[in-house]
């Protein structure tokens, strides 16, 4: 298992580019299955979740490339599918694999989609997924670990819907999403997810033909059509590789920039930096960060987007860590997302749980050690700890961090980082 081995204490600076979205590459991938056209996608980062997908899609019959001369670049095809299914060994590794769902039971009308496994930052059920495709028309039992879907004798299509979810869910929004493109008549969408990687999908599914109205509000309008088409469709770059390095830059102090990075999807993080006492400023396709000296602590709640994201929690509370004063920090989305904090308090930081709140008092220093990863974002705060703490820290399983960054050790070397990779 590799391993990360950082020397603490070198300010960042340089130019940093930000890659495609994870968050957005995953659906997007997933929706080349409702053509039998060739989709080619844009900016696709280098992560281990992308090539699982890859894995996953090809599985099936899907045919997928990555261009030699520019490998970011993937063409895929799913003209002729063999099989609609998504097997357990395969979606273990990954929660995005849930999103097959809605385009095999649109596009073939049928789709055996494992349970996604069990994950270090709560139970995660599918449940809200399962209830809208269900109430498009679709069959669907669970058994033996997997859902297993279809549309009733007779029926073609799915058919619009309208569908309001208990709660705001990502995956869950664009599962409906892209099955609706392709149903019978309209579907309404009630209380949708609004994240940028919504909107980002929602772009390529009408570049492919489909009729959306509204995404990036909480209500989506789709009519559905009988075929979607191919097409070339560049994803958007990944708001939360861009929220790390800039909480890794307000730690260690330095000067970047963030090439490609999207200031306007990040507006609750970027307030808060400021707040914090970095220097941010951000044009067209970029975002530049400053900082110098301790920052002050930020509380914070994290909550739907345009809220506080989620999958920034752990790497602000790693700034907070060596800021200056106290902070509460509340995570409302996941029951089990504080992973991280006994690991950093290995590095000698000073938190306490209490239910979903970390209550934080800065401390002038940490101290390097040996820390483990526990889940993606979980990893990239021990790795900005690290960045900060005295001595060397090495951050043990980061098989987690590769899911979803794209080579974020060699970007941090290239702005001044002492990091590297110890492979065993
Ligand atoms: C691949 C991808 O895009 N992953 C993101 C997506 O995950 P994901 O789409 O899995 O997260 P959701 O938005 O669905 O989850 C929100 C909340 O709803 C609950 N829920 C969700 C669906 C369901 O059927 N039943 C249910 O109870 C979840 O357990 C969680 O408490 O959004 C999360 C919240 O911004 C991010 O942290 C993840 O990075
Ligand atoms: C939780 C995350 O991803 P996933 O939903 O793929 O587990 C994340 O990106 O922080």
């Amino acid at each position: 298992m590799d391993k990360l081995l950082i020397k603490g204490g070198n300010s960042l600076a340089g130019t940093v580019e930000i890659s495609g979205a994870k968050n957005a590459a995953l659906p997007e991938l997933c929706a080349a299955l409702l053509t039998a056209d060739s989709v080619t996608l844009e900016n696709v980062p280098a992560l281990q979740d992308v090539a699982t997908m890859l894995k996953l899609i090809r599985n099936m019959g899907v045919q997928a490339e990555r261009s030699q001369a520019r490998p970011s670049t993937v063409t895929l095809n799913a003209g002729a599918l063999s099989s609609p299914e998504a097997p357990y060994e395969l979606v273990k590794t990954m929660r995005a694999s849930v999103l097959a769902l809605g385009p095999l039971l649109a596009r073939f009308g049928e789709a055996t989609v494992s349970l996604p496994g069990g994950c270090a930052i709560g139970s995660r059920p599918v449940d809200q997924h399962i209830k809208g495709m269900q109430a498009m028309g679709a069959e669907i039992v669970v058994e033996h670990g997997y859902m297993i879907a279809r549309l009733p004798a007779g029926q073609k299509r799915l058919k619009g819907a309208s569908i309001t979810t208990d709660m705001v869910t990502v995956t869950g929004t664009e599962n409906f999403l892209m099955a609706a493109t392709l149903a019978e008549g309209e579907t309404i969408l009630e209380n949708a997810a609004q994240e940028p990687e919504i909107g980002d999908l929602a772009e390529m599914l009408i570049k492919m033909g489909a009729r959306i109205e509204g995404h990036g509000t909480r209500r989506i309008r789709i009519q559905g059509v009988e075929r979607l088409h191919g097409c070339t469709h560049q994803v958007v770059a990944d708001r939360i590789e861009a929220g790390t390095f800039l909480c890794a830059v307000a730690a260690t102090g330095g000067d970047v920039v963030l090439k490609a990075g999207r200031a306007d999807h990040l507006d609750a993080v970027i307030d808060k930096l400021r707040e914090a006492g970095a220097v941010i400023t951000a044009g067209d396709g970029f975002i530049r960060i400053q900082a110098s000296g301790r920052m002050k602590a930020q509380s914070f709640r994290t909550t739907e987007y345009p809220g506080f994201p989620t999958d920034m929690q752990a790497q602000f509370m790693a700034l907070n860590a060596i800021a200056q004063g106290a902070s509460a920090v509340t995570e409302t989305i996941f029951e089990n997302r504080f992973m991280h904090v006994n690991e950093m308090v290995r590095l000698g930081a000073k938190i306490q749980i209490e239910g979903k709140v970390a209550v934080m008092e800065g401390v002038e220093k940490l101290s390097g050690a040996t820390v483990m990863a526990t889940d993606l974002r979980a990893s990239a705060s021990l790795v900005i700890a690290g960045l900060v703490a005295q001595g060397e820290t090495m951050v043990d399983r980061i098989y987690h961090l590769d899911r979803g960054y794209d080579q974020m050790e060699a970007k941090l070397r290239g702005i001044g980082a002492d990091i590297e990779r110890v492979r065993s």
